[in-house]
């Protein structure tokens, strides 16, 4: 079963307020899906219905094949989630604190302590008070309490909130181990399309509580490919050049004697000698390119609470 979350049309109100309207989102054995949008999208709310913290006021949806509040409820054991910061006890260890949750969780297993903290890489913790750990530490137990029973899916909001440059490169290399070594299908939140574009296999846009658009790394990689724009005043001419001498067939003409190129993208210089070679008037010729974060901006727009 490739399948590990599949909705159908999942909405939810609050009083007359759409917080998500028709939500539809696939996430594949194996994926690191970015759950991607900005302040007030609706992410947490989708997370905390997947959870069973909150109801859908309309749609379904199937955990790893099952539906209906029995089944899901079985799934939801093959589940780990962290949506708001767990509570730990400051003055008690990090082992002790674990075990208080195994116990309330009714995990089986003492030694499930120890292998959550080792699928986390801080077994060496165990016995330190957690008050004194460090940020990054803290946000590591917090894993380490999701990925108690061994889950097969990871439901994470926003965990790399708040951290430093190197609290975040920690977290994401943990969440790349995990689903690597441990094949943990991972789906992950954040407001920061740059946080997750390391990580993540696939990415669902939200905004304003409506999916936008759902796609893979590789297909939002090559929407923001660079390309090269060559203004011409003869474009037939010049595509005739290129696709002879240079082989390039990947490129589009627009009006105004534009052409977008695909091929040959670092070496801009190739297509201008051919150009001004083959008598051509060169008016302008410039590298382009889409960053992520430009990219996501055109999907979402600004943020409302901001
Ligand atoms: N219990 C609730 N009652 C009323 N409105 C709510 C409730 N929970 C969330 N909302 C509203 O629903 C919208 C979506 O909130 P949600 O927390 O899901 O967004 P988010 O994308 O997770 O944003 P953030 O990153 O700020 O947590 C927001 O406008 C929020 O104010």
């Amino acid at each position: 079963m490739s399948e590990i979350i599949r909705t159908n049309n999942i909405s939810k109100n609050y009083g007359s307020f759409t917080a998500l309207r028709d939500m539809n989102i696939t996430i594949k054995k194996g994926d690191i899906y970015g759950l991607v949008g900005n302040n007030g999208a609706g992410k947490t709310t989708f997370l905390r219905i997947l959870t069973g913290q909150s109801q859908p006021t309309s749609g379904t949806f199937e955990l790893f094949g099952k539906s209906g509040e029995k089944e899901l409820q079985r799934a939801r054991r093959r589940t780990g989630a962290i949506i708001e910061q767990p509570c730990f006890y400051p003055k008690l260890t990090v082992g002790k604190n674990l075990e208080y949750y195994r116990i309330q969780r009714g995990i089986p297993g003492k030694d499930s302590v120890d292998r959550a903290l080792e699928a986390v890489n801080i077994l060496e913790a165990k016995n330190k008070k957690f008050s004194d750990l460090s940020l990054g530490m803290k946000q590591r137990v917090g894993l380490a309490l999701a990925m108690m029973g061994e889950p097969e899916l990871l439901i994470l909001d926003e965990p790399i909130n708040g951290l430093d440059p190197s609290g975040i490169i920690e977290i994401r290399n943990l969440i790349l181990k995990l689903n690597k070594e441990n094949n943990v299908t991972i789906i992950i939140s954040s407001h920061i399309l740059s946080e997750l574009s390391n990580i993540a296999t696939s990415y669902g846009f939200l905004n304003k509580g409506v999916l936008v658009e759902q796609l893979t790394a590789k297909e939002l990689e090559d929407k923001c490919t660079s390309y090269i724009e060559v203004k011409v005043d003869n474009t037939k001419k010049l595509c005739a050049v290129i696709e002879e001498k240079l082989g390039y067939k990947n490129y589009k003409v627009l009006p105004g004697n534009v052409i977008h190129l695909f091929e040959g993208i670092k070496e801009p210089e190739k297509v201008s000698k051919l150009a001004v070679e083959n008598g051509m008037a060169l008016k302008e010729i410039t590298q382009k390119m889409i960053k992520l974060e430009d990219y996501y901006m055109s999907l979402v727009g600004g943020n409302d609470n901001e």
